[in-house]
C-alpha cells in the first residue's frame, strides 16, 4: 500500500499473544527498528523536497570514501577539518549567542569534485544530504524557510548550482528580460531563509556553483558563507595521486610521467576527464600514459 500523502510504502501490521508479558512487543519492535537501521548501516542517505517535507530519494548509497575525491593537495583535510571542529563545538556557539551554523561554498569548473566531495563529506561525518534545487519552480520563500527548519538531524544541506536561480542583483538589474520569471523564491527570501536556519544541532550548508563571479556578494558574505573553497582543474599532484589510486601496482615514477604528459596536453584537465580516460585503459596503465592526447583533448 502507498501513503497517498507521501508516496511511501506502508503496510498495517496486527500481533496478537496470549499471555501477560507486554515486553514481547517492544522487543520484537525494537529488533525491527535495529534490522531496518542495520540497513542503513555504512550507506549516506540522500533526501530531496517533495512539498513541505523531505523525502529519501533512492535507496541509501553505499558511503563515498573521502580517499576516493582527490582535491589539491591538502583541501579535502582542511575542509573537513573545519566541519568536525564546528561540529564539535556547540557550547562555543551557544556561549557567544552565535547562531549554531556554518556555511561552505565550492565553487569551480564542471567535473573537478565539488557534488563527490560532499558526498564523501556526509559520509565521513555519518550525516545525510538534503538536496535542494533553487531553480526549482515550485519553490517559494516561505516553502524554503520551511524546508530548511524541518531538515533531518544529521544532515548537510546541498544547495547545487546557486548561480542559476539569482544572479547578481547588478546584472539582473542591467538585463531584466534574460533574468525575468526565475522562480517564485525571491532572493532576499533566500537570504532570509539562511540566516534563519538556526538550531541546536549543528547546520551545516553547502553551495557549489560553476560561476562564482554571477553571485550576488551578500549571498556568499560570513555567516552565510563562511567558507569558500575553489574546486579547480587537476594539479600535477592530483594527476599522480589520480593515477596511483587507479593503479596502485605502478611505481610513483609512472604516476609522475603521467601527470606531466597530461599537463603537456592540457592545463585544463578536469578529474572527470581523467577518470572517464582511465576508464579507457583499465588493466593498461602505459597505454593510459602513452594515448593521454586521444581522449583528454
Ligand atoms: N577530484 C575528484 N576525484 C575523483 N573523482 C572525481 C573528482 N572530481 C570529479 N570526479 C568524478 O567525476 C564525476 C563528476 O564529478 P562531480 O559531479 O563531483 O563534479 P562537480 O565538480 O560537482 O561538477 P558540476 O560542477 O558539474 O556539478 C564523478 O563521477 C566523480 O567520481
Amino acid at each position: 500500500m502507498l501513503d497517498l500523502n507521501t508516496g511511501t510504502p506502508w503496510e498495517s501490521v496486527t500481533f496478537t499473544a496470549l499471555g501477560t508479558d507486554r515486553e514481547i512487543f517492544f522487543n520484537i519492535l525494537q529488533e525491527a527498528r535495529e534490522l531496518a537501521l542495520q540497513q542503513q548501516e555504512g550507506k549516506t542517505i540522500m533526501y530531496t523536497a517533495v512539498g513541505a517535507e523531505w523525502r529519501q530519494f533512492g535507496f541509501p548509497r553505499r558511503r563515498r570514501p573521502l580517499s576516493s575525491v582527490v582535491l589539491e593537495e591538502g583541501v579535502s583535510e582542511r575542509l573537513v577539518q573545519d566541519v568536525k571542529e564546528f561540529i564539535n563545538n556547540s557550547k562555543w556557539y551557544n556561549e557567544r549567542g552565535i547562531p549554531y551554523r556554518r556555511g561552505y561554498l565550492l565553487y569551480g569548473p564542471p567535473g573537478c569534485g565539488k557534488s563527490s566531495f560532499i558526498t564523501a563529506l556526509a559520509g565521513e561525518l555519518e550525516y545525510s544530504i538534503c538536496l535542494l534545487s533553487l531553480s526549482d519552480h515550485s519553490l517559494s520563500d516561505d516553502r524554503l524557510n520551511h524546508l530548511l527548519s524541518v531538515a533531518p538531524q544529521q544532515s548537510i544541506i546541498l544547495l547545487e548550482d546557486v548561480d542559476a536561480a539569482f544572479v547578481s542583483r547588478d546584472l539582473a538589474a542591467e538585463n531584466p528580460a534574460v533574468y525575468q520569471g526565475m522562480g517564485r523564491l525571491t532572493f532576499s527570501g533566500l537570504l532570509n531563509a539562511l540566516d534563519g536556519v538556526a538550531s541546536t544541532e549543528a547546520r551545516i550548508v553547502f553551495m557549489t556553483t560553476n560561476y562564482v563571479d554571477r553571485l550576488d556578494p551578500a549571498l556568499v558574505r560570513p555567516g552565510r558563507v563562511d567558507l569558500k573553497q575553489y574546486v579547480g582543474h587537476c594539479s600535477r599532484w592530483q594527476l599522480a595521486r589520480m593515477f596511483q589510486r587507479f593503479y596502485p601496482e605502478q611505481p610513483l615514477a609512472a604516476a609522475q610521467r603521467f601527470a606531466e604528459q597530461a599537463l603537456a596536453v592540457s592545463k585544463q584537465i578536469s578529474a572527470a576527464q581523467v577518470q572517464g580516460h582511465f576508464m579507457l585503459y583499465k588493466t593498461d596503465p602505459e597505454g593510459a600514459t602513452s594515448n593521454i592526447s586521444s581522449s583528454l583533448l
